[in-house]
């Protein structure tokens, strides 16, 4: 990405000049103007920067500039530079999407904190946009979420309909089943798609630190806060928070999480300014929240506020049908990331796929699709069939193969040459198996 650029636009060229000197020395790269239409001029969508600009100017002043610079690019910060008297006005600009403000006469320190903490706001938000272009997955919830189970189906579908509100949402599943790639997938359909996707691991943060990280603090808050600093909240702002493994967080932090959620402000530690949040809460626990609430290690309150909307993330236990799907898929992805020409997955493999338990759910499926693509096996348990249910072993591979080959139909609907490339067979071969388990080009995948 291109070095950040500060426009900085004020009439009074004493102050503009001696701004951008302080900014500059600070490191930022300026360009500063006596003009808003000049700055207009200077901009454009995806522009890779920040607006610093007088809120009182001759001609157009600083809001209705902010107003124009939002028609080409909703996302460009734009910092107001208030008089003492103009904290009424400042407090509507930053309600009509204003980044921040700041007061004169400002400190040199102060202002370089808000630009830097401006700019990389932006950057997340290029970086979003731009990850989301490359991967084209705005709508491709099924590429995403793949998995032709009526527990799936379910999945996305209720994903769409809380996907267009604004709900704070619970995600509930087993260890590596998927949930902050779902977490992720409701934000890309979310009016906030644009705006920073921020994931916090509640259960990595150090106790001690925990606050800080979250709400920023002030300098000199406590020993050791040299400069302030602003908090994953803070950096949010309008996007989507991502409270990951929201169980651990220790039982004091959830009270004042609470209050976050429902009054929407944040305050810095060692700051009485409160900060408006508007920012979107999705949180996830791989453990039953209300089994925590009945221990003791949940707040009660906080478990009804985020329990609104749960989403239910199902292990691949629940799930099975989907299984040598999704890992014919992780197979694709795996080659694509390791260069591989295509692999061939054999109906041996796919097979081995199905039976087995997957404990560590999709993650662990995509370890053995990565080690598989390398040509190191599937891993983990021994290679060979075992006849674990006793039941013949025969009858099992061929219960495997039907529902795999099944799924396989269903997935390209009915179309042969993909089911038997994907499968690495024969179309003769597929014709014989076909006829073998009484499956027909439309066959819907058994459970
Ligand atoms: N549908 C999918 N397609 C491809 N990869 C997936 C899919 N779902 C999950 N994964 C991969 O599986 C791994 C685990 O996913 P994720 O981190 O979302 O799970 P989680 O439920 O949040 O795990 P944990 O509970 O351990 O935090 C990641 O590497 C992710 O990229």
């Amino acid at each position: 990405m291109t070095p950040s650029t500060i426009i900085l636009v004020d009439d009074e060229d004493e102050l503009r000049r001696s701004t951008a000197q302080t900014l500059d020395l600070a490191g930022f790269k300026v360009r500063d103007t006596a003009s808003a239409e000049r700055a207009l001029d200077l901009l454009n969508p995806g522009f890779n920067g920040v607006v610093i600009t007088d809120i009182r100017m001759p001609g157009m002043d600083g809001m209705t500039l902010m107003n124009r610079i939002r028609d080409i690019d909703v996302d460009i910060p734009v910092i107001l530079i208030t008089g003492h008297a103009e904290v009424q006005l400042a407090v509507k600009a930053m309600r009509e999407g204003a980044y921040d403000f700041i007061e004169k006469p400002f400190n040199a320190q102060d202002l370089a904190d808000r630009t830097a903490r401006a700019i990389d706001h932006r950057r997340l938000v290029l970086e979003n946009r731009i990850l989301r272009a490359a991967a084209g997955k705005r709508d491709d919830i099924e590429a995403r979420l793949p998995g032709r189970t009526q527990i799936m189906v379910d999945l996305r579908y209720q994903l769409r309909a809380v996907g267009g509100t604004d709900a704070d949402v619970l995600i509930i599943g087993d260890t590596g089943s998927g949930k902050e790639v779902l977490a992720r997938a409701l934000h890309d359909i979310s009016g906030r798609a644009e705006r920073p996707f921020v994931a916090i691991n509640c259960a990595a943060l150090p106790e001690t630190l925990i606050e800080s990280e979250l709400y920023g603090h002030e300098a000199g808050a406590f020993p050791g806060a040299l400069r302030a600093r602003y908090g994953k909240f803070e950096h949010a702002r309008t996007g989507t928070i991502l409270l990951d493994e929201i169980g651990s967080m220790p039982l004091e932090l959830q009270a004042k999480l609470l209050r976050v959620i429902q009054e929407r402000v944040i305050t810095r530690l060692g700051s009485n300014e409160p900060v408006p949040l508007d920012a979107r809460f999705i949180a996830t626990s791989k453990v039953d929240l209300e089994a925590e609430v009945a221990a003791g290690r949940f707040r009660a309150d906080l478990f009804y506020r985020l329990n609104v909307v749960t989403l239910r993330m199902p292990s691949l236990a629940q799930r099975r049908a989907d299984v040598p799907l999704l890992f014919l898929q992780l197979v694709r992805e795996a080659s694509g990331r390791y260069r591989r020409d295509h692999v061939e997955v054999a109906p041996e493999v796919l097979v081995e796929v199905a039976r087995r338990q997957w404990p560590g759910n999709v993650r662990e499926l995509r370890n053995a699709a990565d080690r598989f693509v390398l040509g190191l096996g599937l891993g983990g348990e021994q290679e060979t069939l075992r006849d674990a249910d006793g039941g013949r072993l025969a009858d099992q591979v061929a219960d495997f193969e039907r529902s795999v080959i099944a799924g396989t139909l269903s997935a390209h609907r009915g179309n042969l040459k993909p089911v038997y490339e994907a499968l690495g067979i024969s179309r003769k071969t597929l014709y014989e198996k076909m006829q073998r388990y009484g499956l027909d080009k439309g066959t819907a995948p058994s459970e």
